[in-house]
């Protein structure tokens, strides 16, 4: 089995009947996706929250149930993945581009589990990619005001193609020569106009499975 499989299906023992639940984005959860389609299919009863519209079209077609913010303000847990795990459990995440509605879900809920690869874990965020979401609109000059906090920016393309999130914004992928403290990067980037939000997770994840050759090996 590989190692995203074992991460992402372990995540999902923590899921109980009657919970609203966060469902991430990602290849690693895909695995929690399918995972908990077959334990919905046996009589769990969950509300999911998608964090992309990738994932919903993915629990439609595994019929979970979905619902909503507005419905359901607060969530019991979310399960997501990460492109990069320090050792006190900050993340950066965006790989996908759904670092804003992963966010807010993650934010929203009393529990995050973190699902990984041994690949994610890392030492240090210096010369990472963050992806950083902004919008359309001057997203020159809003690249140029992170450079002047010390990025390097690279204007997130598919192909040919500037790539457009879910939320219709840009991704600008930037790398930090020193990240220093986490929380206080995020937030400098989040005080510059034009930024929507960034990839950086300080002081949301709980617990973090990471998959291992010898089995899962589990931060928190
Ligand atoms: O935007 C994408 C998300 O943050 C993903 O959760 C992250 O990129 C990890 O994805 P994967 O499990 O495919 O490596």
């Amino acid at each position: 089995m590989n190692q995203k499989q074992i991460a992402g299906e372990r995540a999902v023992e923590f899921i109980e009947d009657g919970m609203v639940v966060g469902l991430g984005t990602g290849s690693t959860v895909y695995f929690s996706l399918l995972a908990l389609g077959e334990r919905v299919k046996a009589g769990l009863q969950i509300q999911g929250i998608p964090t992309s519209e990738a994932t919903t079209k993915l629990a439609k077609q595994l019929q979970i149930p979905l619902t909503d913010f507005a419905a359901q303000p607060v969530l019991d847990i979310t399960i997501d993945g990460a492109d990069a795990v320090l050792p006190d459990l900050s993340l950066i995440k965006g790989g996908g581009g759904a670092l804003l509605r992963e966010k807010l879900v993650a934010s929203a809920s009393k529990k995050m589990i973190v699902v990984a690869d041994e690949s994610k874990q890392v030492a240090t965020f210096d010369h990472a990619v963050i992806p950083i979401e902004v919008v359309p609109f001057a997203w020159e000059t809003t690249a140029e005001r992170i450079r002047q906090l010390g990025g390097r920016t690279h204007l997130r393309c598919q192909g040919e193609q500037v790539f457009v999130t879910d939320n219709h914004n840009f991704i600008l992928d930037t790398t930090f020569a020193e990240v220093g403290d986490v929380a206080a990067l995020q937030q400098s980037l989040k005080l510059l106009t034009g930024v929507v939000e960034t990839g950086l997770f300080p002081n949301l994840a709980d617990m973090v499975i990471i998959g291992t050759t010898d089995g899962v090996h589990i931060l928190s």
